[in-house]
């Protein structure tokens, strides 16, 4: 294998052939390549004197791990690739070692909808006969399914998930983009037919600093990851995202434009929203279509649009697409019906862990109910303190009654974080201990009302310190509705 001309060799050729490739010293073994990357904590240039001791013959490095390999007085036989950017090299170089991948690949990015836009594209693929998955923070879910600890999983695992795919004989792969994915090249050596992006609003701010600088990662989806016989599918409706579609115009890219704009070639014109769901209207390049959607929310209806742009930026006819939206069914933790009182009130499930989702998701409840809408949120730890009151102000902005309680606390003070989140929300009530939040929600509910749980939305467990416990918010809203109305407390 010759990585290319980014890269400097140091040290003899290699001998012999190489095994594999890792990231982390502790998954090397004997004829590994051994990538040594810049960490956020630490270099991995570092861990390289423990990856040869267990068996690597080659080690991957930029600038300022081959200084520190020199300073330390690293003695070894096996060779040292200095890459100028480390892991674009190490994204090309798993592509390379991996080789097959699914046809016909697409990749979606923004701030709120990737899993969903993945998940409608995996099933209008697979109501036209394709053998389709999607695959990022829900794992791999369609014609196969798989665990995955990353919603875009770092080179080595995801070459080595795309090998497995093509050679399980799936045809088309929908995968989510993050902006750390972007930012750190995780998926630079995918062959993309197609690229979309939803919206941009704030997130992850501890890791990229500003919302330039995130929005910077993002848009490297259009400027560098899609090859120029891709297409762009963009939601106009967003600056950041129509200016994707202007970057990939740009580079002489296919460009599909979706949004409520009536500008948009494939454009949202009307909805008439109803018991199970929503009636929409649109147009594609000037012929009217509607579609009957099983689904809650405005904003999944401007989702299952941009599916249907992905759809045919890759390759599909845009009829046959069309016909597929009425059979789309809703997402797994988001707008998730989880139960209904006896009383009738619905009690949903969402994944919203950002102010502009928790505004989102408690604006598209509004319209079906008629009485008090209340919410159960809180905020995760470890992760963009700012983002803590701004939810907490979504909240009570968007719901009549707020209970503000623990998301995934991970290492920080669960108090505090709470103490964030009410700094924004005057007038909530603050629940610590989630599983009680949630009774205290349903509780409330009478007949006209509706309750959100949001922030977890498909996930099984809550992270407490380094600890997984069990909790399903689905379950738990189950548990309550069953406790309160079968007189079980
Ligand atoms: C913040 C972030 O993205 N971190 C990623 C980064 O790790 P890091 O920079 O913190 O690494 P580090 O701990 O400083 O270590 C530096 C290097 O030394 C290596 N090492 C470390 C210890 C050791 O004993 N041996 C060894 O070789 C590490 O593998 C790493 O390559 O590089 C690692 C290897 O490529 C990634 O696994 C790791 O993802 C961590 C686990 C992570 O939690 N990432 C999250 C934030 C993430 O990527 N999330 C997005 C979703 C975001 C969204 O909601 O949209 C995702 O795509 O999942
Ligand atoms: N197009 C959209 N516009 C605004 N909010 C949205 C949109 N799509 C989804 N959301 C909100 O964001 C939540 C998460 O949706 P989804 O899981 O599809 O996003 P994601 O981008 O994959 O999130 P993550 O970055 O955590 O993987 C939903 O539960 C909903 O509240
Ligand atoms: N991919 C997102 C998921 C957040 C989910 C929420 N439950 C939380 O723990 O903050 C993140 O890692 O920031
Ligand atoms: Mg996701």
């Amino acid at each position: 294998m010759r990585l290319r001309d980014d890269a400097a060799f140091f040290g003899p050729d290699l001998v012999g052939p190489l095994t594999g490739i890792a990231v982390d010293s502790r998954d090397v073994k004997p004829g590994f390549l051994f990538a040594a990357l810049p960490g956020s904590k630490i270099h991995g240039a570092e861990f390289a004197t423990y990856a040869l001791r267990m068996g690597a013959v080659a080690v991957l490095t930029d600038a300022e791990g081959m200084r520190y390999l020199m300073d330390e007085g690293l003695d070894t036989a096996a060779p040292v690739i200095v890459a100028k950017d480390a892991r674009l090299s190490l994204a090309r170089a798993a592509s390379v070692w991996y080789g097959a991948q699914p046809e016909t690949i697409v990749a979606v990015t923004g701030t709120n909808g990737k899993t969903s836009v993945a998940t409608f594209l995996r099933q209008i693929w697979q109501g036209l006969g394709r053998r389709a998955v999607n695959f990022g923070t829900t794992g791999v879910e369609g014609s196969i399914t798989r665990p995955l600890s990353h919603t875009t999983p770092e080179p080595v695992t995801l070459h080595a998930l795309l090998a497995d795919l093509a050679g399980n004989g799936v045809t088309h792969a929908a995968m989510e983009a993050s902006s750390h994915g972007l930012d750190q090249r995780r998926l630079d050596g995918v062959r993309l037919a197609a690229g979309g992006f939803t919206h941009l609003s704030r997130d992850h701010l501890d890791y990229h600093e500003t919302m330039e600088a995130y929005a910077e990662a993002k848009l490297g989806l259009f400027s560098r990851v899609l090859p120029e016989d891709a297409t762009a599918v963009v939601n106009i409706d967003d600056p950041i995202a129509a200016k994707a579609g202007v970057v990939a115009q740009d580079r002489g890219l296919g460009v599909i434009s979706t949004g409520r704009n009536p500008a948009a070639m494939l454009a949202l014109t009307g909805t008439e929203f109803h018991d199970k769901g929503q009636v929409i209207h649109f147009t594609y390049r000037g012929v009217t279509h509607s579609a009957d959607l099983a689904l809650i929310g405005g904003f999944q209806a401007e989702n299952a649009l941009l599916a249907a742009g992905l759809a045919i930026g890759a390759g599909e006819d845009a009829e046959e697409v069309f016909a597929q939206l009425e059979g789309l069914g809703g997402v797994r933790g988001r707008m998730e019906l989880a139960a209904t009182r006896q009383n009738g009130a619905p009690v949903y499930v969402d994944y919203s862990h950002t102010p502009d989702s928790v505004a989102t998701a408690l604006k598209a409840l509004r319209p079906h109910v008629a009485g008090r809408l209340i919410v159960v949120v809180g905020a995760g730890g470890d992760r963009d303190p700012g983002k803590r009151p701004m939810m907490g102000k979504a909240a009570v902005e968007g719901a009549d009654i707020a209970i503000i309680t623990d998301d995934n606390p991970r290492t920080e003070d669960p108090a505090l974080i709470r103490a964030a989140v009410m700094a924004g929300a005057p007038g909530a009530t603050e629940v610590g201990d989630r599983a009680e939040a949630i009774l205290r929600g349903v509780d409330m509910l009478g007949p006209e009302d509706a309750l959100l749980i949001a922030g977890k939305g498909h996930e099984t467990g809550q992270i407490v310190g380094s600890e997984i416990l069990p909790f399903d918010d689905a379950e738990q809203a189950r548990a309550a509705v069953t406790a309160l109305d079968r007189g079980g407390l």
